[in-house]
């Protein structure tokens, strides 16, 4: 048991029995106050330790599910991700004022006056949802006929007059978007029959040159949709699905939204403007009536509502992919074309897919599109014969958008994807995470997926928050493969940037810690539990719920394992702190999700399972108990905080001797966030903040060489590795434990005792080569 007298002369307790150290207070002489126990930046004291799960209301809102009455938060907490105070969604929001004239609808809300936005949706669903789509009694079919009564209620359809490019153009360059034609269209047509006739002429400068290559990446104004209002005058999405989208607290769209809808929604003359491929006759005609016309990559922050941005569009095109099969239907035998699947979602972990699953199927509550994550024991259907059914008698999956892992779906798939017939159906495909997807972990499952797509109009799309060039290059040249195998003609690809490209979120904060040793990270991690001190304006306190990462399995369990009575039992003890990992089973995991979602769990310790995509919004911070691995790996673990434009988010980054050689990578990433922060903010950041990383530190950190960096993206920190790497004296450095070194010889030395007492009875036995039968009484 550990006693301390706190800065304020409270007392401070850790360890294990902190319950008994206040029962024995009490029991001793009732008349002695409560020690008052600091937990996290608050006094509590026994009796209303009982109530800090009350008190912590805001941790109530980590769950994207949970219904939260307006006005119900703290205000003190006013200042963290957990309060969910309605926020303005956008990370670069119009500053400019409100030059909205262009708008012909009322009720149009500026990018900044999103007051009444509800992120949680739950209030709109509770008020604003009829009954019978609540209940799922509406059918597809009367949907846009038999609801538009109780819809036009609901929902306003806004109308938008005319933005011209200039205009458009001001927009994007507002929220720092930037959209470029890669490949394809018709500009680039014009461009490669220019450059054979130059050819043949001869008659190139260098002067010639040089513009050439600059525009062989024109950059595209989409018409940003500046409000969700708009997509149904605009698009023509279907009432179900705007009503969806109003009844989930969407007013006001993110950068990435405001940019990539128009591209994956419009014609192609309207996404892609001068530079839409098809401009004559019956090929213009065919391309306008296409439903989604080019591929595309997406690099925007975490927490910049992607996955928004590609279900809208999918559930759209699939609902009017439907229509035209509807009408295709051959009247007499009343026979679909094919009812399978026509799209799918991958993402590299069971949790990421299950959570797009989800937020999918809100999205497609009665528009007739079914959505499925696939698991362990789904298959898809091998040949176009009527249903056949598994040898366990399982029909194969029927779901219009299939989300899942790459190695879950080739497992659905069998043995040759290429033969399965489910797979040649598929019109979409969309690669959430992309860059991991197409790593080399992920690469060979993604690619034999993606290669065994053989529609001739499949469109592909790739989303991240960091994408490398490499990343990049990998996506064009499969493209290009997959085309001329089938023999395809050319199509559009456009990349849409958002902010600056690979960089971490502008609205948390960043502190970068040196600890010297892994006592000291521990000492650290339990200095943010407990915090002594008094929280000033330049080092926020980070209070759960927050997410802890470690570099391995091994070492998450080990911390688990330290921290796990950290929290009083009065406080739900060891039931806030948990583990999750992939050496989880399945059911563990999901059980470890609903818990941080439901605000059950305070403390999750994790490895970089949980750093890509997964959506806690209450999530107050996070803290890198062991360096990450890759800059890419910053942004993203970092990224679980500060979602949809929330701010206070903190995040901690706990170094030893052993990362110097590589803490660079982390710290420019930090200095480039703080810098842009300070730019949107017109250098009115104060004092410490202006700055996670000061500048002397940035020049006194060298600089890892390509290899190391490459070695330790592979490897992570060598003495932390699984078993402690090669090194045993690095591997007693870096084990997690509060144990001083004496004990833990005390421990083993028992622990061998023991073992070789058990050996010598074992041994025994076989030397005298008889099996010793006991004594007889
Ligand atoms: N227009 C919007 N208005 C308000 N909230 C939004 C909007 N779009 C998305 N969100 C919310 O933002 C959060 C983050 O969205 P999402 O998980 O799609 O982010 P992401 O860009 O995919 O992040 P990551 O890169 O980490 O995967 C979600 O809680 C989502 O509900």
């Amino acid at each position: 048991m550990a006693m301390q007298l706190g800065s304020a002369g409270m007392v401070y307790l850790t360890g294990p029995r902190i319950s008994r150290v206040i029962a024995m207070f009490r029991r001793q002489d009732p008349a002695i106050p409560t020690p008052e126990i600091p937990i996290c930046g608050e006094s509590y004291t026994s009796e209303n330790l009982e109530t800090i799960s009350d008190q912590m209301d805001p941790l109530a809102l980590l769950t994207r599910s949970t219904r939260i009455k307006k006005g119900s938060h703290n205000q003190a907490q006013s200042a963290r991700p957990s309060a969910g105070q309605p926020a303005n969604p956008q990370l670069f929001p119009d500053t400019s004022g409100p030059s909205r004239k262009r708008k012909r609808g009322a009720n149009v809300p500026a990018a900044q006056d999103v007051a009444s936005l509800d992120f949680f949706g739950g209030q709109n669903l509770e008020d604003g949802t009829s009954k019978a789509q609540r209940e799922g009694s509406i059918s597809e079919d009367e949907e846009d006929v038999g609801r538009s009564n109780d819809g036009e209620a609901q929902i306003k359809d806004e109308e938008e007059a005319e933005i011209n490019e200039e205009e458009s153009k001001q927009i994007l360059r507002q929220h720092k978007i930037k959209v470029t034609l890669l490949e394809g269209g018709a500009q680039d047509d014009q461009q490669s029959e220019d450059e054979k006739r130059s050819k043949k002429k001869k008659k190139k400068s260098k002067k010639e040159e040089k513009p050439r290559s600059a525009k062989s990446k024109p950059s595209l104004y989409p018409n940003p949709v500046t409000s969700f209002g708009t997509l149904r005058s605009r698009y023509g999405i279907s009432r179900a699905l705007a009503e969806n989208i109003h009844n989930q607290g969407y007013t006001v769209p993110t950068e990435v939204q405001l940019g990539s809808l128009p591209l994956l929604l419009g014609s192609p003359t309207d996404a892609l403007g001068p530079h839409a491929l098809g401009q004559n006759g019956a090929e213009k005609e065919a391309s306008q009536n296409s439903v989604t016309s080019l591929d595309l990559l997406t690099v925007a922050p975490t927490g910049s509502g992607k996955t928004l941005a590609f279900m809208i569009p999918l559930i759209h095109v699939l609902q009017q992919l439907r229509r035209q099969e509807n009408q295709d239907v051959d009247v007499a035998s009343k026979k679909r074309t094919h009812s399978g699947p026509k799209a799918i979602v991958l993402a590299p972990t069971k949790e990421l897919a299950s959570q797009i699953a989800n937020e999918g199927r809100k999205l497609a509550l009665n528009t007739g599109i079914k959505i499925t994550y696939v698991k362990k024991g789904m298959h898809l259907q091998q040949s176009d014969e009527p249903q056949e059914e598994d040898e366990n008698g399982v029909p194969p999956v029927k779901a219009d958008i299939l989300v899942s892992t790459p190695l879950s779906l080739l497992h659905a798939v069998g043995d040759e994807p290429k033969d399965c017939a489910a797979l040649a159906h598929i019109r979409f495909m969309v690669l959430d995470e992309a860059d991991v997807l197409l790593d080399p972990l992920f690469r060979t499952q993604t690619l034999t997926l993606w290669n065994s797509l053989t529609s001739p109009s499949l469109r592909v799309s790739l989303w991240s928050a960091t994408m490398g060039s490499n990343i990049e290059q990998l996506a064009k040249e499969t493209l290009a493969t997959r085309r001329s195998a089938l023999s395809l003609p050319p199509s559009p690809l456009v990349r849409l940037v958002v902010g600056l490209k690979d960089s971490a979120v502008p609205n948390i904060d960043h502190q970068l810690i040196y600890a010297a040793t892994e006592q000291g990270k521990l000492m650290g991690l339990r200095q943010i539990l407990h915090p002594t001190g008094i929280a000033t304006s330049s080092s926020p306190v980070l209070r759960p719920p927050f997410l802890v990462f470690t570099q391995t399995i091994e070492r998450a369990v080990a911390l688990h394992s330290e921290l796990l009575y950290d929290i009083p039992p009065e406080a739900g003890g060891i039931s806030r702190v948990a583990v999750l990992h992939s050496g989880l089973s399945d059911t563990a995991r999901d059980s470890v999700m609903t818990r941080l979602r439901k605000a059950e769990v305070w403390v999750l310790i994790t490895t970089d399972l949980l750093s890509r995509g997964v959506d806690f919004r209450g999530i107050n911070g996070v803290v890198n108990y062991d360096v990450p691995n890759s800059a890419a790996a910053y942004v993203h673990r970092v990224g679980r905080t500060g979602r949809a434009g929330r701010k206070g988010g903190v995040a901690v980054t706990l170094y030893t001797k052993e990362d110097v050689p590589y803490i660079k990578n982390v710290a420019n990433i930090i200095a480039a966030s703080q810098k842009l922060r300070e730019k949107d903010a017109g250098g009115q950041v104060e004092g410490e903040r202006k700055g996670g990383v000061q500048q002397w530190l940035l020049d006194a950190l060298p600089t890892p060489s390509k290899k190391d960096k490459q070695i330790l993206k592979k490897r992570g920190v060598e003495v932390r590795r699984s078993q402690g790497g090669k090194d045993e004296k690095g591997a007693t450095k870096a084990r997690i434990s509060t144990k001083a070194g004496f004990v833990r010889r005390v421990e083993n030395n028992r622990r061998q005792a023991i073992a070789a007492s058990r050996e010598r009875k074992e041994g025994g036995g076989e030397e005298s080569g008889d099996d010793f039968g006991g004594f007889d009484d």
